[in-house]
């Protein structure tokens, strides 16, 4: 089984992830979880702390001559920024952060809780989805998360492969596939922040390359819908998940929602073992389980709740209304949202290569894996 946990504060000495069950024998890419965490760190509208961060993943345990071990891999990110030790706490909660429910669940600061429920802690999330994405690499399959929506501005993708996409990508400064919006999102954003105000938007991932059968229709818990479900959802500020038309499946009728099924024989090589579907609404997941297609996911994000002008809030010494406490903040970011859960769902598509084909070595996955395919290809 392939799982792992976080540890640290925001402005504590460092961030820990600890990944268990992690295949023997794959090279690891730091260069590549590097790439991720510089670009977590970026898109337009973030605040101060992206100017003192400047994130390195470091590879702890569980690899040796570059290479994983099968023994826990313990991922660190060192912040710049701590201060742990010196900071107050803060007298007012602030709406939408977990500071008022989190203080009064443990009886305790508001500090205690902040520093944890952070999005900082996302560092370490996405060298997790990196080291994930190590593993996937060796068997064809390619994630891209991006931003379809920002503060209410749908931005339609443009036309392209997911290597065409992984340009566009990286041409635009809010994570788009269509950076000829860049100037107009950009305006929004400047607008919002002089506002003393905050945005949120909508994340999308794609997956290719992957094969029929990850997940399972057979136990709810590791239905693989749920299980992104559950990952996607538990990244701060997430209020939505949805998997191929989501929502919008619920407005239609069946004729104009379920995928057909065609067969192309000459395509019987290719991870959809030749079962062509003219559309993909269902978003590469039936039954709980990979169906051959591409996977899409979106995420819902709400906006930052920290405001410059803050809401109303009440200081809980004095129980008096006064203003949520304000320090810094970022004013937007989704962008850094679409990096986030693109690792959280790389992460459980590792994990659930790792359950179908077992975990041991990358040498007996792959075998498995081929195995798999010429008996899938033969049924
Ligand atoms: C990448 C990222 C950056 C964030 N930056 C901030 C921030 O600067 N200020 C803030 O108040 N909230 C920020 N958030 C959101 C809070 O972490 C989040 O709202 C809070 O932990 C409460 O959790 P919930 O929104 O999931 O209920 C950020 C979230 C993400 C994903
Ligand atoms: C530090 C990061 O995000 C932080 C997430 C965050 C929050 O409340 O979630 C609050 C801000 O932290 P600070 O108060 O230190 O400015 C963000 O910068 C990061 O993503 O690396």
């Amino acid at each position: 089984m392939l799982r792992y946990w976080t540890a640290g504060e925001s402005h504590g000495k460092t961030l820990i992830a600890l990944v268990d069950g992690f295949p023997a024998g794959v090279t690891i890419d730091e260069e590549a979880i590097n790439a991720d965490l510089k670009l977590r760190q970026g898109g337009y509208g973030r605040g101060g702390r992206q100017r003192i961060e400047t994130d390195k993943v470091e590879v702890r345990t569980g690899v040796w001559h570059g290479q994983t071990l099968g023994s826990p891999i313990a991922l660190e990110v060192v912040n710049r920024d701590y201060k742990l030790e010196r900071l107050d706490d803060l007298p007012r909660p602030r709406p939408g952060h977990a500071d008022l429910t989190g203080a009064i669940k443990h009886l305790g600061s508001i500090r205690g809780v902040l520093e944890r429920s952070s999005a900082r802690e996302t560092a370490v999330r996405v060298a997790a989805g990196g080291l994930a994405k190590s593993l996937l690499k060796e068997f064809g399959v390619q994630t891209l998360g991006y931003v379809v929506e920002l503060g209410g501005e749908v931005i339609e993708p443009l036309a392209g492969s997911i290597a065409e996409h992984r340009v566009l990508r990286e041409k635009s400064e809010v994570y788009s596939l269509n950076p000829d919006r860049d100037a107009e999102i950009k305006l929004l954003i400047d607008r919002t922040r002089k506002a003393g105000d905050t945005l949120g938007g909508v994340v999308e991932v794609r997956v290719e390359g992957l094969p029929f059968g990850l997940g399972t229709h057979a136990q709810w818990d590791r239905k693989l819908d749920g299980r992104l479900a559950q990952a996607v959802m538990a990244v701060q500020a997430i209020k939505g998940v949805e998997i191929g038309l989501g929502f919008e499946a619920a407005r239609r009728p069946g004729s104009q929602v379920h995928d057909p099924i065609h067969y192309d024989a000459s395509q019987k090589q290719s991870p959809n073992l030749g079962y062509t579907r003219p559309t993909n609404n269902a978003g590469g997941l039936e039954g709980g389980m990979t169906n051959g297609q591409p996977l899409v996911v979106r995420a819902a994000k709400k906006p930052i709740s920290t405001l410059a002008k803050p809401l109303a809030s009440v200081n809980l010494d004095t129980k008096e209304p006064q203003e949520a406490s304000y320090e810094r903040s970022d004013v937007c970011a989704v962008s850094a949202a679409s990096i986030i859960v693109e690792a959280v769902v790389a992460f459980e598509i590792a994990a659930a290569m790792v359950d179908k084909f077992g975990g041991d070595s990358l040498q007996e996955m792959r075998a498995r894996y081929e195995l798999f395919l010429k008996m899938a290809q033969e049924r």
